[in-house]
């Protein structure tokens, strides 16, 4: 696996496959991979020619310092993971190598970030759209792989290939989960033991505002599902909402003829996790 740091290689080798006539699928990750990484890795593998994996802590999505500071760095482990997997590029730039002049640009996703992610971390789209754009003039790929858990920043992603003109088709992929059902997360390497054992009820309390909107309204079910959570003090939650699973916006109902989403976000300590499940 050919391991590059430098936007000007990176730049420089894809435009060379390009040349090949090669097809290039892309995975974006924030490194410390785990299995859902891996699962969009070998989709990536399956449908491309060649597969490119940006591992790269993207300083200006984080509003939270401490967040940033904290995040799992594993960068050694990350490329042997990848090479046993058969990635074939892995780019990972420093963030001074990534951001030499400061990023100044701004985008406004109206709506679709006026909610959850977008309402609750000031500025974090602003960070993904930012780094998202500058990975995809730098990788070039014909497909990009984006999991589901991050369902808010696909969408957002969506809408700036549309707006950008991007030429590469996005792919989002199922939230893979642990056996408990916690979904996979990087930030749960975090988790002290204790907060790992109950970190399973976030996942717990979707099935339940599921089963529960099949005969309550929103509003019920909703109660009920918070009710639930707040019964495990180390859990604090920040959100759980119905919305529509394309626009993100809050339903006050739900019936067959719209896609929804249950989503959520929750603090364990100072670990944020989120989740989220498709109706
Ligand atoms: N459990 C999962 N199943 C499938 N895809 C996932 C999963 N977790 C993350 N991804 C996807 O992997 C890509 C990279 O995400 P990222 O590196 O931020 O990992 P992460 O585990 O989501 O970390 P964290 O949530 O702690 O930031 C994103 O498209 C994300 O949606
Ligand atoms: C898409 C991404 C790699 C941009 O930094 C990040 O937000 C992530 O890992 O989901
Ligand atoms: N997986 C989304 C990246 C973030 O939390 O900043």
């Amino acid at each position: 696996m050919l391991q590059l740091t430098s936007l000007s290689d990176i730049r420089r080798h894809t435009e060379l496959l390009r040349q090949q006539g090669k097809r290039i699928g892309f995975v974006p990750t924030m490194g410390a991979l785990h299995e859902g990484h891996l699962s969009l890795l070998r989709a990536a593998k399956k449908q491309n020619d060649v597969t490119v994996c940006s591992v790269f802590v993207n300083p200006v999505q984080f509003n939270n310092a401490e967040d940033y500071r904290l995040y799992p760095r594993l960068l050694e482990k990350d490329a042997q993971m990848l090479d046993q997997e058969g990635c074939d590029i892995l780019f990972a730039p420093t963030s001074e190598e990534m951001y030499r002049q400061k990023a100044i640009l701004s985008f406004d996703f109206g709506e679709l970030e006026r909610v959850m992610e977008g309402a609750h971390r000031p500025g974090h789209f602003n960070g993904v759209a930012t780094v998202v754009s500058k990975l995809f003039h730098l990788v070039k790929p014909h497909q990009a792989f984006f999991g589901q858990k991050d369902l808010q920043q696909f969408a957002i992603v969506q809408q700036l290939v549309l707006d950008l003109s991007f030429d590469l088709e996005l792919v989002c992929f199922p939230i893979i989960r642990e056996e408990d059902g916690l979904a996979m997360s990087s930030r749960n390497r975090r988790l002290s033991s204790g907060q790992r054992q109950v970190a399973p009820k976030l996942f717990e309390a979707l099935q339940l505002l599921r089963e529960k909107l099949r005969t309550a309204t929103v509003e019920e079910a909703r109660k009920e599902a918070e009710a639930f959570l707040a019964l495990f003090p180390e859990i604090r939650l920040e959100y759980l909402e119905v919305v529509h699973a394309q626009t993100l916006q809050p339903l006050e109902e739900v019936n067959e003829n719209v896609p929804v989403a249950l989503c959520l976000a929750a603090f364990l300590g100072e670990v944020r996790l989120i989740d989220n499940v498709l109706l």
